[in-house]
């Protein structure tokens, strides 16, 4: 297996890329994978940034994604954009960037008319983006151009290239993303195939692992768990599920009978929440903890709602926008160890986290 950030080991040598990444790089076989992230955790210094919301970054941009491909039809449109955005979440700290593969399926490209191969393309052109921000940020670093948030400025921050899995809702694009209702006629085994051929040109695109997000209920986690093993997919990676309460996933199914389909299988490394609004993590994180002791991934969204008849997003309770920053400290303290942020958080929202995280006088308040 190739990892695309092995080629930068002659040029950079920091001690990282001789830990994780040759393990990485001999990919699972013997190799325990949450040794793995524990690895990586540690050579962030115990916990990790993830970047921010993506598609509604590149809205930020002007991009209109009024569109049933959502940021994947930027991958057609504006690849440059998509590298620009990576770019600015790495600047602004992240430790782990996500491809444009959240809604980027072959299904999706080929109701647009595209062939089956160019399908597949556009999939791994999506890691190949995200390896080429992090190709030009770190010889940036490497040339001193940019200050670290954080840290030993001759160090260089390890970085994680996660290749994103969205939801077969999220391909729907019918709101079952977050009802996690798929009808009685979806079966695992409809799942399974819907998400087989995208999963395993994910896993030899050269991304570090397999982000699983906005995860809508017990059935899809189940068909990723059994697609992870039956293709032998031999990179890690996280689940990560989505609420409206704070005690069950958006279709209803328990946090907790989710969090353990992930901890039963060895290929996940971390389990989580994202794209839930920020008041309602400190109880999930909790709840994940009861049943699984891998390493908790949280990225919640800014804590607006989406209004679907008005196409806007609209403040609700609780603190919204940069101020959710203020809980991190209490995530922390609650046991989780990768921060991020979903849908209508920015780059700013990943300074300050990376801030509230790595800043030791912010630590001590
Ligand atoms: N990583 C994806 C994004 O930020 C997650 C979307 S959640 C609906 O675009
Ligand atoms: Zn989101």
């Amino acid at each position: 297996m190739e990892t695309c950030v092995f080629k930068y080991r002659a040029e950079t040598s920091p001690p990282f890329f001789f830990s994780l990444l040759s393990i990485l790089n001999m990919g699972l076989e013997g190799v325990e994978p949450s040794a793995l992230i524990r690895g990586f955790l540690a050579e962030c210094g115990g916990y990790a940034v993830v970047d921010g919301g993506f598609a509604t970054e590149l809205e930020r941009h002007g991009q209109d994604l009024n569109d049933p491909l959502w940021s994947a039809k930027c991958l057609i449109s504006s690849p440059q954009l998509v590298r620009r955005v990576h770019l600015d979440y790495l600047e602004a700290g992240a430790n782990v960037i996500m491809s444009a593969s959240y809604q980027a399926t072959i299904q999706g490209f080929e109701a647009k008319g595209l062939a089956t191969e160019e399908a597949e393309t556009l999939i791994k052109r999506s890691v190949d983006i995200a390896c080429e921000a992090r190709q030009i940020y770190l010889q940036r670093c490497a040339k001193g151009c940019w200050d670290f948030p954080h840290g030993d400025k001759t160090t260089q921050r390890p970085v994680l290239v996660a290749a994103s899995v969205g939801s077969y809702g999220a391909y729907l694009a019918d709101g079952s993303e977050y009802s996690g209702n798929y009808g009685d006629l979806v079966t695992l085994e409809t799942l399974k195939d819907f998400h087989r051929r995208r999963v395993q040109i994910l896993a030899s695109s050269g991304a570090d692992l397999i982000a699983f997000e906005t995860i809508p209920n017990k059935l899809e986690a189940k068909a990723y768990a059994e697609l992870l093993e039956e293709e032998n997919i031999n990179i890690p990676a996280w689940f990560s599920f989505n609420s409206k309460d704070g005690i069950n996933v958006v279709s209803g199914d328990s946090i907790a009978e989710c969090a353990y389909i992930a901890d039963s299988c060895d290929r996940v490394v971390a389990v989580g929440i994202n794209c839930t609004p920020p008041r309602l993590i400190h109880g999930l994180i909790l709840s994940i903890k009861k049943v699984t002791n891998k390493p908790v991934v949280i990225y919640p969204n800014s804590g607006e709602t989406y209004n679907a008849e008005a196409k806007q997003w609209e403040k609700s309770e609780g603190k919204t926008g940069e101020d959710f920053v203020s809980y991190v400290g209490k995530w922390r303290d609650a046991g989780a160890s990768l921060f991020g942020g979903c849908c209508r958080t920015t780059p700013n929202t990943i300074r300050a986290i990376s801030r509230v995280l790595f800043d030791k006088a912010s630590l001590d308040n």
